[in-house]
């Protein structure tokens, strides 16, 4: 892979690699007859109308709670499944999906999944497979070691080149993930999709391997569309955070300011359940129910019926991603948008709203 650093060009103009533009997706069950006496489409809503953009070098954080669609998401972005609406961008020109995609461009975007020990062939050395990712197969197998780029590949990844000779099974939860992330950069992207890379491992494996990819990211100038549903990881290394609900998402900004002053009640939320031995942070706000099922969302605002602050609008009302004055919020009554952020009398108007509302939190 080679090594290459941050542009100024790109710093300065931001320019999206890989872009997803108004992107829906929808499964499909088969209707029954019921269904379709009753005119009902259980189709689950997986993904709604949602756009994102991954710049050189930067790391977007895409954050939710299970079931939310970030994984339908990610397979939108590296063209695993075409989107029912909406279009993928490189550099500004819309691809299709895989098969569509030309080899080039299906190089551009790597992937890192959850538990990627399933993504190689078990028959294989793992340094059979980086050297597949890099072109070179055939030297990989007919030698039993890889080739000096595999060795090199392994070792940005703080792997020993003899790895290269071990089968997927032989591997510990961390070195396969790194061995994931050496085949991710073998083709050399410029956008990683990792999608809960760090899920599963102890803390001090996550730690590790949250440390290795920005090292990467460093060395290489790659951008990461980083998934999780845990917002201490997502805050290690995002520049900037996407949080998804119900396909949707809600609210979208700089990590630092997202984090310091989330204006949406679901990010708030999340933030606070992050675990904290600081007496100083706020308590968690436990959210009542559970998100809605993508076959039936609900009319108005998909997250009201779990929602502190709920009023009579968001049952009917959808609201749109409104930019306010530190994030694009999907609510109309969050601090910023209402001008109601940084004043003293209103700085904690959800803690009052629960105080007032106490059998709906
Ligand atoms: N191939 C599929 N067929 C039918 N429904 C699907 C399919 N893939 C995903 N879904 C549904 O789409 C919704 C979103 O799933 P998705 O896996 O994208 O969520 P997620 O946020 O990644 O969840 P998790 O963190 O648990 O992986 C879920 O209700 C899921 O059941």
């Amino acid at each position: 892979m080679t090594q290459r650093s941050q542009t100024p060009d790109d710093a300065q103009t931001g320019a999206p690699v890989v872009e997803v533009q108004n992107v829906s997706k929808a499964f499909s069950p088969k209707r029954s007859i019921l269904d379709r006496l009753r005119g009902r489409d259980p189709s689950a809503k997986a993904v709604c109308d949602v756009s994102l953009a991954v710049q050189h070098g930067e790391t977007l954080g895409l954050v939710g709670e299970s079931g939310c669609g970030k994984s339908t998401l990610a397979k939108l972005t590296t063209g695993q499944l075409t989107p029912d609406d909406g279009q993928v961008c490189l550099d500004g020109t819309r691809v299709g999906d895989l098969s569509e995609r030309s080899t080039a461009q299906r190089r551009r975007v790597g992937v890192v999944f959850q538990h990627a020990r399933g993504s190689f062939d078990p028959r294989w050395p793992v340094g059979r497979s980086i050297a597949e990712a890099t072109g070179d197969a055939t030297t990989a197998s007919i030698h039993g070691t890889g080739p000096d780029d595999v060795a090199e590949l392994l070792c940005s990844v703080d792997l020993t080149p003899e790895i290269a000779d071990r089968y997927p099974r032989e591997l510990s939860g961390g070195q396969i993930q790194r061995v994931a992330l050496a085949r991710a950069i073998a083709h050399d992207p410029d956008v990683i999709v990792l999608d809960e890379p760090v899920s599963g491992l102890d803390m001090a494996t996550q730690a590790r391997v949250l440390s290795l990819l920005a090292d990467v990211q460093q060395q290489f100038g790659v951008g990461y569309l980083f998934i999780s549903h845990d917002l201490d990881v997502v805050r290690f290394l995002a520049d900037r955070v996407a949080v998804m609900y119900a396909g949707e998402i809600v609210e979208f900004g700089q990590a630092n300011k997202l984090f310091q002053s989330p204006n949406h009640p679901y990010t708030e939320a999340l933030i606070r359940a992050i675990p904290s031995d600081d007496p100083r942070d706020t308590p968690p706000m436990p959210l009542r129910g559970a998100p809605p099922d993508p076959a039936d969302r609900p009319e108005g605002c998909p997250f009201h019926p779990r929602c502190p602050a709920v009023t009579q609008s968001c049952e009917e009302q959808h609201p749109s991603l409104e930019a306010v004055q530190n994030t694009r919020v999907r609510c109309p009554h969050a601090p910023e948008a209402t001008g109601e952020a940084d004043t003293d009398d209103n700085e904690n108007v959800l803690d009052r709203d629960l105080d007032s509302n106490p059998g709906r939190s």
